[in-house]
């Protein structure tokens, strides 16, 4: 390994490191550290000890309240847990970022460059389905595995981006209480776990990187709410993505603090003296940058990383959109703030749907227009829908349906949305998305076709198992659960399914594993049709 670091990079680190640099050099020879997350979101640490095999062999991640270290040959992506999105798999100092986020139920938050998902799967954790969390990434292909990862996760209050900053920045102007700059880097921290990262290192040069941080930056600042926190984080240990841009950024953004952070967990204070001179920055806010931090994979358990806390001057907003809730329909100027009113439309519903149907129509992901059930004109090269969707009224079938399969589902906080014939539960009170490219416009809870609502894979995933109007549940070393997740249909006794009073036994199943679901069935005399999209089947 240590044979295959360029020689730039090892004459750079050395410069930097001055007596600690054997030191470094030698963490590349150790082994490699394994982290997950426990998700809150489906249980606690507790209740994942006595439930998982792997518990046994685990210890924490002294900064992250829901971190464990696994040990190498431990496979927790090949066990139902992980079907069951109880956990992710995430290297131990990426950990830390969003656990200086601050971030509290109730809050608005961006992830400005999120894919695939780590990080945002622990900002929902700790939103604990209050609030807002936008997750966004310009790279279409990524934006795949995050909308993946944030339905995996259970997470319902998530709308999934595919955009520069530039184009969000008009849209959420002052918008966010939190905001994560995960920054696209040169990935200096990568180079132990990743050897491919080496080659991709000299293609992302250091100075390329820099000018693609600055502007996410700018951007990132302006949706930023006055007194808001903002973290930038990366995997390099490079000064000039670090405290040489926090150095630039805090230059051109006077209104802009760093928030020091407890160098606890032997992780380093950062590193004014590696500032170029030129940067305008005077005495007391260069020194501040002692406050942002280094995570030294010689240091810590864990491959490296940097992170800078910025609060933006003004009221303190520990806003929790959730306690202003309480927002009654006379009093719509306050309506900005409620978090939890349910606002399934009342009234003016014709006009909603034609500006649903203007919406969509401006949907400029063509994978997500045909999983939407539309269909691109060949000649115009634009979108259009299908007539018979006019006719369906997506929104009006889930409300009539949605309580076939998942209880209580009219109370679920949020607006319902309908683009093309897939229906979301949307985050309430966003601005509007027009002309934005949206992978998921919240939580994506069904499709409709045919006079009705089909429940959707995310649906289940987001779902208690005792909000199923069906379900049954088998412990995760059931053949029956291993059959279910390899897409096999599933013969079972209707005594083993739990159903709400009143209700038929046929019909859709919420399939659970030790209690969380892994997805839909389909139950009919005796056999249940499995419902698992082939995406997620186990192979
Ligand atoms: C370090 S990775 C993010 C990892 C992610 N936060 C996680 O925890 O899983 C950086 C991401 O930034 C994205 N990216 C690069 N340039 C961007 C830009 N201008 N705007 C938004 N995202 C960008 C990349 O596609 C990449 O997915």
């Amino acid at each position: 390994m240590i044979g295959n670091l360029p020689l730039n990079f090892t004459a750079k680190m050395e410069k930097l490191l001055g007596e600690e640099f054997d030191d470094f050099m030698s963490s590349y020879a150790a082994p490699r550290v394994y982290g997950l997350r426990i998700n809150r979101l489906k249980l606690n640490m507790e209740e994942w000890k006595g439930m998982s095999p792997l518990s046994a062999d685990v210890s924490p991640i002294p900064w992250a309240e829901d971190g464990l270290y696994y040990k190498e040959g431990e496979r927790p992506g090949k066990h139902p847990h992980y079907h069951a999105g109880l956990y992710y798999i995430q290297e131990p100092s990426a950990m830390a970022p969003v656990e200086l986020l601050d971030v509290r139920p109730g809050q608005r938050v961006l992830d400005l460059c999120a894919a695939p998902g780590g990080k945002s799967t622990q900002i929902a954790a700790k939103l604990q389905g209050g609030g807002v969390l936008v997750t966004n990434d310009n790279a279409r292909e990524r934006t795949k595995a995050l909308a993946k990862n944030i339905e995996l996760a259970g997470v319902r209050n998530a709308v999934v981006m595919n955009e520069e900053p530039a184009a969000l920045a008009p849209v959420f102007t002052e918008w966010f209480d939190r905001i994560l700059i995960d920054a696209p880097c040169s990935g200096e921290g990568m180079f132990r776990k990743d050897e491919s990262m080496i080659a991709e290192w000299e293609k992302h040069s250091v100075e390329r990187c820099s000018l693609m941080q600055c502007d996410i930056l700018r951007h990132a600042a302006s949706m930023l709410a006055p007194g808001g926190l903002m973290v930038y984080s990366t995997c390099t240990f490079s000064p000039e993505e670090n405290e040489q841009q926090i150095a630039s950024f805090l230059s051109g953004h006077t209104d802009f603090q760093v928030v020091p952070i407890v160098h606890g967990f032997g992780w380093n204070a950062g590193r004014p003296d590696l500032i170029a001179k030129a940067t305008q920055l005077d005495g007391a806010r260069l020194q501040s940058i002692e406050g942002t931090v280094r995570l030294w994979p010689h240091r810590i358990e864990g491959e490296g990383h940097y992170a800078a806390v910025l609060r933006r001057d003004g009221a303190n907003t520990d806003i929790n959109h959730l306690l202003e809730s309480a927002v009654s329909e006379e009093e719509p100027a306050k309506a900005r703030h409620a978090g939890a009113a349910i606002s399934i439309r009342r009234s003016n519903e014709k006009r909603y749907d034609q500006r649903e149907e203007r919406r969509a129509a401006k949907l400029q992901t063509k994978k997500e227009w045909q999983n939407a059930g539309l269909k691109q004109s060949a000649s115009k090269k634009e979108y259009k829908t299908r007539s018979v969707l006019d006719e369906e009224q997506p929104i009006d079938l889930w409300r009539q349906q949605a309580e076939h399969f998942a209880y209580g589902a009219l109370a679920w906080t949020g607006q319902v949305v309908a683009y093309g014939s897939r229906v979301y539960i949307q985050p309430n009170n966003m601005p509007s998305l027009d002309g934005l490219r949206v992978v998921r416009a919240g939580w994506y809870v069904g499709e409709a076709g045919r006079g009705r609502i089909e429940p959707s894979h995310p649906l289940a995933m987001g779902l208690k198992r005792e909000e199923a109007v069906r379900s049954v549940n088998w412990s995760s070393n059931d053949p029956q659960t291993l059959r279910y997740l390899r897409g096999e249909t599933l013969f079972v006794e209707e005594s083993e399914i739990v159903i709400k009073d009143g209700a038929a036994a046929k019909g859709y199943v919420l399939i659970c594993t030790d209690g969380h679901p892994i997805g839909w069935g389909k139950y009919a005399e005796g056999m249940i049709k499995n419902e698992l999209p082939a995406g997620w089947r186990w192979i």
